[in-house]
């Protein structure tokens, strides 16, 4: 993996950003030096983000405040920088004096008596030279943009006023404002707003993914988010976090190579996964059509589908290519046995995936798919009977792999006694996957996978497009036939599971750029799918 792949998936703390950082100041890099360099892209960055919205006209060739030359350069985009006690406010400084030398007219916020000496210097020179600098918010009211600078990773308590109430002044403006590190106010691990945060409209991230900027919680602040890389050492890197990284971003690289693709010259459709999907009902037949759908579009090489008799007429219309297999139904239409072809059993399948639209009057079903000795894809109403027969005991009896893939909603149902996931969905995954002895996928706007060894990775992408009946049961097939793809190649379930969360997310994203984010019906993103991979 070269160094570009490995730091596109590197996500750390705010204790272990501090321990790297250490490592390059006791390896002799001055502390002053560095955020010189950071500070310098960081400026470069924002110039760009200045040039490139076009309500700002191009600056003016800068002359300073005091020369006789001086003509007022009203055109130039007012730039207001927040400056806070710590190195985020030196960090902020240094990009107020590179945007003022470099013509912007630029103003400080800084409220605080006590600084940092080195942010302290800072602020000495950038006054020294003409930069204003205010302690009340209001003196900033005409900017076009703003930096944050207030805090960083060194935020330890909840916000107070003055500063609070500066922040939601801020916020109330609705301008552009750049959020250096991460924004200010929100927990560096769990994302969560203490007190109170500035609602960014861009994020340059320093260094390292801080994980706080993958909760859910946290999107809302974040705006557009970008790592400005300062070639921390890899071996500075693998010193704090390991060879082996517990939580990691899934990095297009990473999940590309990850599918089952070349495929050998030489194969057959019985050596290209074998999927056997348990789904619908008469209420939900629509379901047990997208899981099908979802699955096709994994290139999974057989597809057997068993739902109830009264579907199979629609379900050979529309997969003509997968065997679809008629079950007895109970009186409420559902799913009541599995009646396989004859000399079939379970563990003729590669992989199974159980759930969607099966109503919990299916619940027999489920007790037979957990006995079996195949990978097991559990979604919906799989969860729902699961959660009924108690998670944790039930799946630490099962020997074979399972997968799980609930949203908010389902986790609560399956894991009463874990924390919430509205709160660290990082914590909360794998306390799960680590007790249930499962692979967990927590649906969200930043997909959260655990593995039962306490491995995390996260989703950095996706788009609201998918917050819509039937995305899930997409996601459900696509990852059962991958799954069936996966176990005679040897690729290890977290990874393809991580790998169909960013397949799925990135087609929604592709359909949801044509089409807006309200285009993209579950019908609609099975058709994206193939395209993520030309
Ligand atoms: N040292 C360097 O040259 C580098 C600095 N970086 C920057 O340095 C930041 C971390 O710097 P620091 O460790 O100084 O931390 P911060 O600048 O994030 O803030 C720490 C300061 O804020 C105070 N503080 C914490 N919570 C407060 C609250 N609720 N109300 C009022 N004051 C509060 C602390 O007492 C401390 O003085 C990073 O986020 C980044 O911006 C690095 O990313 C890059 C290298
Ligand atoms: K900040």
């Amino acid at each position: 993996m070269n160094r570009q792949e490995l730091i596109s998936q590197v996500v750390v703390t705010a204790q272990q950003m501090r321990e790297i950082e250490g490592r390059i100041f006791a390896g002799g890099m001055p502390v002053a030096a560095l955020m010189e360099k950071v500070a310098g892209l960081i400026a470069n960055r924002i110039q760009r983000e200045l040039a490139e919205t076009n309500t700002y006209s191009p600056p003016t060739p800068h002359l300073l405040p005091h020369s006789p030359l001086t003509t007022p350069y009203s055109p130039s985009p007012r730039v207001g920088i927040l400056v806070g006690p710590g190195h985020n406010g030196g960090d902020a400084l240094v990009v107020a004096r590179e945007l003022y030398f470099r013509g912007y007219e630029v103003s400080i916020y800084c409220p605080f008596s006590k600084l940092k000496e080195l942010t302290s210097q800072h602020l000495q020179y950038a006054q020294s030279i003409g930069i204003p600098s205010y302690q009340s918010i209001e003196q900033l009211a005409d900017c076009h943009l703003y930096v944050d600078g207030l805090f960083g990773f060194g935020l330890e308590r909840a916000i107070s006023d003055p500063i609070a109430t500066a922040i939601n002044q801020l916020n109330e403006w609705h301008k552009p404002a750049i959020s250096i590190d991460l924004p200010s106010g929100l927990h560096t691990d769990t994302g969560e707003v203490l007190g109170t945060a500035v609602r960014a409209t861009h994020t340059l991230c320093l260094g390292l993914w801080k994980l706080g900027l993958l909760q859910d919680h946290a999107l809302d602040y974040v705006g557009k988010a970008e790592l400005i890389d300062f070639d921390i050492p890899l071996a500075d890197i693998h010193a704090i976090l390991g060879k082996l990284l517990s939580i990691k971003r899934i990095a297009r690289t990473t999940a590309l190579s990850t599918l089952p693709l070349p495929r050998p010259p030489v194969t057959h459709k019985y050596k290209e996964g074998h999927l056997l999907l348990i789904c619908g009902s008469r209420r939900y037949s629509g379901g047990a059509l997208l899981t099908g759908l979802g699955a096709r579009a994994s290139g999974v090489g057989m597809l057997s589908i068993a739902v109830p008799e009264s579907l199979k007429s629609i379900m050979v219309a529309q997969l003509p290519e997968a065997l679809i297999i008629g079950c007895p139904e109970t009186e409420s239409g559902a799913l009541a046995q599995l009646q396989l072809p004859e000399n079939t059993d379970l563990s003729k399948f590669n992989a199974i995936a159980c759930g969607p639209g099966l109503t919990r009057d299916a619940s027999p079903i489920l007790q037979e798919v957990l006995d079996s000795t195949v990978p097991l894809v559990l979604d919906a109403d799989g969860l729902n009977i699961l959660a009924d027969m108690g998670t944790i005991p039930t799946l630490q009896k099962r020997q074979a792999p399972t997968v799980l893939t609930p949203h908010a909603g389902e986790f609560k149902r399956l894991f009463p006694n874990i924390s919430d996931p509205n709160k660290d969905r990082v914590k909360a995954v794998r306390e799960a996957a680590e007790q249930s002895t499962a692979v967990v996928l927590l649906k969200g706007a930043r997909t959260a996978i655990a593995t039962p060894q306490g491995i995390v990775w996260l989703n950095p992408e996706s788009t609201p497009a998918l917050a819509r009946g039937g995305s899930g049961d997409v996601l459900t097939g696509l990852l059962g036939g991958l799954l069936a793809q996966a176990s005679s190649k040897n690729i290890p379930i977290e990874d393809i599971t991580a790998t169909a969360a960013w397949w799925h997310s990135q087609a929604a994203i592709l359909a949801a750029q044509e089409r807006t984010e309200l285009g993209v019906d579950a019908h609609t993103l099975t058709q994206y799918l193939l395209q993520v991979l030309r």
